[in-house]
């Protein structure tokens, strides 16, 4: 049975609020230099489907989701709506492409821009994050709800972290300058859910480049809060990640009976 004949995936536990509308940007315009070459990022397959394909499934699991906006590579906004055209998606949901821009902050921008009015609580989700389950999605969103104005899931670390300064030379060991204790950090993933209002704030007045959107609301002077964020939620960046990404898509098609 192929990947697109089986129907989209479970609806999720989020009520929606009396007149509030939930949607997701979902930026998807990176190259993926960090996994090697081929396609962009977002367009290359996992277990025959691309990872963008899965990353908009799993927005769309969610009940509370009912817009989806796709941020395109910048010349590939046709290619991205024939894609969407060509796979089996939630009937409910409603779906916008537009191409993105040079940076993850701007791509997401220009999906912030393509909003319609009547959303107000907005979810950015990377598309190189196809594998987070929806009950991450649902507990952001309900965190938002809830009256936070920035949410992000969040894992504790298995590793210890060391701060290091810039080594002396090229390929000198680089001075470790402190250790952080480990149990007050996070890793944080993505979707991070916002008032739409915050949101749009900080897009318009962070000017320097900030790796992830809670972080723009951070400087605002906001308060971001997190909730437990999932191992499967993790970011395809680099090789091995897309080995695990596939294993852990073939346990669920295994669970799953597909
Ligand atoms: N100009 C950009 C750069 C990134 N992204 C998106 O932001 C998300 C997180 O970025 P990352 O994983 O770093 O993707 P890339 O930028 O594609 O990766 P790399 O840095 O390895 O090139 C991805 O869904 C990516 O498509 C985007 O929409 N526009
Ligand atoms: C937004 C993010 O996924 C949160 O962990 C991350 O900051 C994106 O970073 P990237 O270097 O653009 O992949």
């Amino acid at each position: 049975m192929s990947d697109d004949s089986r129907p989209a995936p479970a609806a999720a536990t989020a009520q929606t609020a009396a007149g509030a509308r939930t949607a997701a940007v979902i930026p998807a315009a990176g190259r993926g230099v960090r996994l090697g070459p081929g396609a962009p990022k977002a367009l290359r397959t996992l277990g025959g489907t691309p990872m963008l394909i899965h990353a908009i499934r799993a927005m769309a699991a969610s009940r509370a989701v009912s817009l989806v906006v796709v941020v395109a590579p910048p010349d590939g906004a046709g290619e991205v709506k024939s894609l969407l055209d060509a796979h089996a998606l939630p009937e409910r949901t409603d779906f916008l492409v537009v191409p993105g821009g040079e940076s993850r902050q701007e791509s997401v921008r220009l999906g912030l821009q393509a909003l319609p009015a009547e959303y107000d609580t907005v979810l950015v989700h990377d598309a190189a994050r196809p594998l987070v389950p929806v009950d991450t999605v649902d507990a952001v969103i309900e965190a938002v709800r809830g009256g936070a104005p920035a949410v992000v899931p969040a894992l504790p670390l298995a590793d210890t972290v060391k701060e290091v300064a810039p080594a002396g030379a090229p390929g000198e060991p680089e001075p470790v300058v402190a250790t952080p204790e480990r149990a007050r950090l996070r890793a944080v993933q993505t979707p991070q859910g916002f008032e739409r209002g915050v949101l749009v704030r900080a897009h318009e007045t962070v000017t320097e480049n900030v790796t992830d959107d809670a972080g723009m609301v951070e400087q605002l002077g906001l308060t971001v809060v997190a909730v437990p964020g999932h191992e499967e939620a993790f970011k395809v960046t680099r090789p091995l990640d897309l080995v695990l990404a596939e294993a852990v898509l073939a346990r669920r098609r295994l669970n799953d009976g597909f």
